[in-house]
Formats: C-alpha cells, structure tokens, sequence
C-alpha cells in the first residue's frame, strides 16, 4: 500500500519549529496567531487520508511511466474569486486540457488543481514601490490583502481561518462538479468556454467532443451499459498548494485512524518551492513527516546533491507516488540543466515523477512592469524537457501550468497573439501572470504532440 513505510519516529507536526523557515509573514500577535492555530486544529479535514494514498497509487502509475500529470491553477487564488463560475471555468479548462491529452494519445492523466488552498506566496524581495510608494510585498490571502497600501499589506493570522472557509468553499465546489454530473464525458462540448470555442484549439476540441460523442453512441448502439460505468461520469480530481505557512499546516496535520500515520490534510499533494526547499530547513522537515504525495520545485540554482538530499528526508523508503519533482529551469538552460539532475536522482534509486513547470523560469517585466510570460518560451522549455527524457530514457511525467479559465491578457503571444500593449486589457492576477484559456487548450494540443511521440506507455 502506498504510504506504507511506518513515518518518521523523529518526527512530529511541530518538529519544523527548531528548524530555520524561510518566508514566513512577521505576524504582528503572536496571540492572535496562536487563537487562529487553535481554531484551525479544531475544524474538519479539508481532504481524506484514503484520497491522498489513491493520488499516490495514480502518481505511481505516472513514475511508472503508464499515466501523465496534469498540475494547474492560479499563481496564487484569490478569495475575490471563490465564486461559483470562475471555479467552474477553471475547471472546464483543466478538464478540457485532459480530454485533449487523454484522448491524442491514449495516456490516462491524473488531475490535480492548484486549488482550494493555493493562498500563499514566497516572494523574491520583502517590499515592492507602487506608485512610487514602497509597500511589504503582498504574500497572498492567506497572509495580507494585495491591493497597494500600507494598512492592507500588514499580515493578518485571522486570515489563516479565512483560507480555510474559502479553501472549503471551492473543494465542496470542485466535489460537487467533478462527482455530480458536470464532469460526465457527455458533457465535453459544455466545457468548451464561449472565448475558447471561436479560437482555432477550440475548434479542434470541438473535433475531438464530436468523435467522443459518436464513440459513446457506437458503444451505447452495441449494448454496452454505458449508465454503469462510473468512470464516465465522474472524474477524480485532486486539489494542491504549496505548503508554505506552516502553521496553517501543522494545523491542519491529522492522524489517519487507519494507518495511524500523519496525513496534511489541507489538500491532497503538498509542494515545497523553489526558495523554501533548504534540506535542513523548516519547511522539508515539516514535509517528510506527512504521507502525502508531494513535489519538489527544482530551479536553475539547483545543485544534483542538494536535490538528492531533499530526495533521501522526503522519500526515505523510495517509493514510487511519494515524490514529484517539478523541473521549472528555464526555456535557454533546461536541456543543460536537467540531465545532471535526472541522472543523480535516477543513481540515487529514487523513482520520483518529473514534472515541467514551464512558467517560473520563463517570467519576463514588460515595459510598463508588469510580470508576464511568452507562451513561446513555455512551450520551448516543454519541448526541452521532452527532449531531454527521451535522451535518457526516463518518462516526462507531467506538466505543472499556472492558468485561469477567464480571457485574461497576461501571458504573449499563443492562440490569440496578446501583444505587449494588450498585457493591460485584462491583467488582474494577483501574482504571476495565467494562461488563457484559449492559450491553455493549445498547449495541451502542443503536449499531446509530444506525448504522442514518446515510446509506448505500456511499456514498463
Ligand atoms: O509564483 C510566484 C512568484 O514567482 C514568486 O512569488 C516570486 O515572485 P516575485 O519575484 O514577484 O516576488
Ligand atoms: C512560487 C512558485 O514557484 P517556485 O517556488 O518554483 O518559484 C509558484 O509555483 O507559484
Ligand atoms: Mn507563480
């Protein structure tokens, strides 16, 4: 069984204390923090123990080579945005995106949102100038307010009970969509967003929900009970963040009754980033104790020992499903970088999943300051890092995209060709710059093409 390995006898969910951690807020009560950490231990589970060990056997099925994982979701949510149809349209693009790789190339692809919790973020400078005034850094909702000034940017524990209302709020959502009929696959031309369907990827997704409909007809015409097969009406989709303010974690960290092991259960995979990934820092000590499957940012400062280091605390046992790491090196460096990396892992003897975040190493200022990407850049590092998989011999085992179901102007050029002087259209992350969905659907139709191109899945 996944997860199997009894968890850390040196450990426990306040263990990461003595350790040094990075990117924490200065929370100005330590009492307000404290009564905010006792009510948060006190509420339910976000996500079950049994759902993040069925993540884990899919993951594994991804190490394996067999499946394909599609990681998405804003840069950082919003609580502004935990409204029925923005959750709604997030989905309908991540859903799309699957159906689009699922059915090029016949890999299942495991699901997981960057959603209900992704309230948090590390951030490169403590304070940022605008409108000439200099301001703290916004750190998400979870933390401080993002609109530009002083008051609004000081950080606020209750927030920390306020992430969790809103991260219960989207999953019942989520749950509801993905279990209850709007995921049934008779449903694929209702996914296709109005802004999509005119664009050209839409119209190939219009194909594809065509030729789906006749096969279901096809198989209902033969007899097959199509009302009996589960896996048609229902998806499995799972929700992840970075696990980045630990005391909401600790908070949320539950002894399964089952296995009497420690599961996070604020979401079902929890990652560590690329600035908080330090082997002797709070945040993996935090992680290697909770048996949730979990990843790893991996960035161009990234030294192959240090990787593997992270690999021995959070994968003690080498099991396959546990670890995931999610390469985001850069469009120019990844096929320089990512072998040595590949390599030392694979010697080490851990069968982790690779993941591409072709994103945070392609980030770009446009010249009005704001932080955007080139979908050019983002596919080139995903075809860098194809490329690099299929010189070695090991699986490219996923993409990890930061996206958004609304036609936002945030990331140039791909379907719909944004120009630098559309950015200010329909800018409004609070972070780093989404995907359309427009733009969004196309890549997926691009990483099909790639996947179509790699050996036999079946092949393991
Ligand atoms: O994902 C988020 C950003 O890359 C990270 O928070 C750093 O952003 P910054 O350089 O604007 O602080
Ligand atoms: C901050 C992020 O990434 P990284 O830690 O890789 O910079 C992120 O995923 O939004
Ligand atoms: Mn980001």
């Amino acid at each position: 069984m996944p997860g199997s390995t009894p968890g850390p006898t040196d450990w426990s969910p306040e263990s990461w204390r003595h350790r040094p951690a990075q990117q924490q807020p200065e929370w100005p009560s330590a009492e307000d923090l404290a009564r905010a950490e006792k009510r948060l231990a006190g509420l339910p589970p976000l996500v079950f123990a049994g759902e993040a060990r069925r993540l884990r056997q899919q993951l594994a099925e991804v190490a394996a080579g067999r499946a394909f994982l599609l990681q998405a979701g804003d840069c950082s949510e919003s609580f502004e945005d935990v409204v029925a149809d923005v959750i709604r349209d997030k989905l309908k693009v991540i859903l799309q995106m699957a159906v689009v790789l699922t059915y090029g190339t016949g890999v299942p692809v495991v699901k997981v949102g960057r959603m209900a919790g992704q309230f948090a973020k590390p951030r490169s400078a403590p304070l940022e100038v605008v409108d000439g005034e200099e301001l703290p850094v916004f750190r998400g909702h979870m933390v401080n307010d993002d609109a530009p000034n002083v008051r609004a940017r000081v950080p606020d524990p209750t927030r920390l009970l306020e992430a969790y209302h809103h991260a219960t709020a989207t999953l019942n959502l989520v749950r509801a969509f993905t279990k209850g009929g709007f995921a049934d696959l008779s449903q694929v031309h209702a996914w296709n967003l109005q802004f999509v369907a005119d664009s050209d990827a839409g119209q190939r997704y219009e194909r594809i929900a065509g030729e789906i409909d006749a096969a279901l007809r096809f198989m209902a015409a033969c007899g097959i009970d199509l009302g009996a097969e589960e896996a048609l009406h229902q998806v499995d989709f799972y929700t992840s963040h970075e696990a980045l303010i630990l005391p909401y974690e600790e908070a949320l960290t539950r002894r399964d009754s089952l296995t009497g092991q420690y599961y996070d259960c604020s979401a079902h995979m929890l990652w560590v980033g690329e600035r908080t990934r330090q082997p002797e820092g709070a945040h993996v000590e935090f992680l290697r104790g909770v048996q949730n499957p979990l990843g790893v940012k991996v960035g161009p400062g990234a030294d192959p020992a240090d990787v593997v280091e992270v690999c021995r605390r959070l994968d003690p046992g080498r099991e396959p499903g546990r670890l995931t790491l999610i390469a985001r090196l850069g469009a120019s460096r990844v096929e320089e970088l990512l072998p040595p990396l590949v390599e030392a892992v694979r010697r080490a003897g851990h069968p982790v999943v690779w993941a591409c975040d072709p994103m945070h190493g392609n980030t770009l200022t446009s010249a009005d300051g704001r932080k955007t990407r080139r979908v050019e850049d983002i596919m080139a590092e995903i075809r860098g890092f194809f490329a690099v998989h299929q010189r070695l011999g090991t699986w490219p085992g996923g993409i990890h995209v930061e996206l958004t179901g609304d036609d936002v102007t945030e990331c140039l050029g791909g379907a719909g060709a944004i120009a630098e002087s559309d950015l200010h259209l329909r800018y409004t992350t609070t972070c780093d710059p989404r995907l359309n969905g427009r733009q969004a659907v196309d890549l997926a139709f691009q990483v099909a093409d790639l996947l179509r191109a790699e050996p036999d899945p079946s092949r393991a």
